[in-house]
């Protein structure tokens, strides 16, 4: 069974590539990645950072999540990402999303012992 961590890389880190705005690169991502079975998943971002630089984020003070929860923690310093947003006229199972990229500040919700990531939570 995938753990939680192992489902925040595969659905959330993507450190090699800096897809500079190509617009498939979400079409392509996110299928590939997993998350276009079953529904189109409406909104995603990937984290074009190193991995060790994501899980230092979990070292940050706590803040509040969306969900309540005061298990989350947010980046330092902006992160390059890229939002994907499913498009109105996407039909599952041909899922078709935005690709935007950013560079913006992320919040993650850490867990465990050593904590690392296990949900994205926003970009601020
Ligand atoms: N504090 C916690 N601590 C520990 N675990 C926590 C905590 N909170 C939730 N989980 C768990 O995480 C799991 C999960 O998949 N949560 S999810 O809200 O649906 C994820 C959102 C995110 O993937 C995506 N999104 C969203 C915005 C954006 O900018 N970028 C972007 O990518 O959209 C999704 C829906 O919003 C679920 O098992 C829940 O129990």
């Amino acid at each position: 069974k995938e753990s939680r961590a192992m489902k925040f890389q595969r659905q959330h880190m993507d450190p090699d590539s800096d897809p500079s705005n190509n617009s498939s690169y979400c079409n392509q991502m996110m299928r590939r990645r997993k998350m276009t079975e079953g529904r189109c998943k409406p909104v995603n971002t990937f984290v074009h950072e190193p991995l060790v630089d994501v899980q230092a984020i979990c070292l940050q003070g706590n803040i509040t999540c969306k969900n309540g929860q005061s298990n989350c923690h947010k980046s330092s310093s902006s992160m390059h990402i890229t939002e994907c947003r499913v498009t109105n006229g996407s039909r599952y199972p041909n899922c078709a999303y935005h690709t935007s990229q950013k560079e913006k500040q992320i919040i993650v919700a850490c867990e465990g012992n050593p904590s690392v990531p296990v949900h994205f939570d926003a970009s601020v």
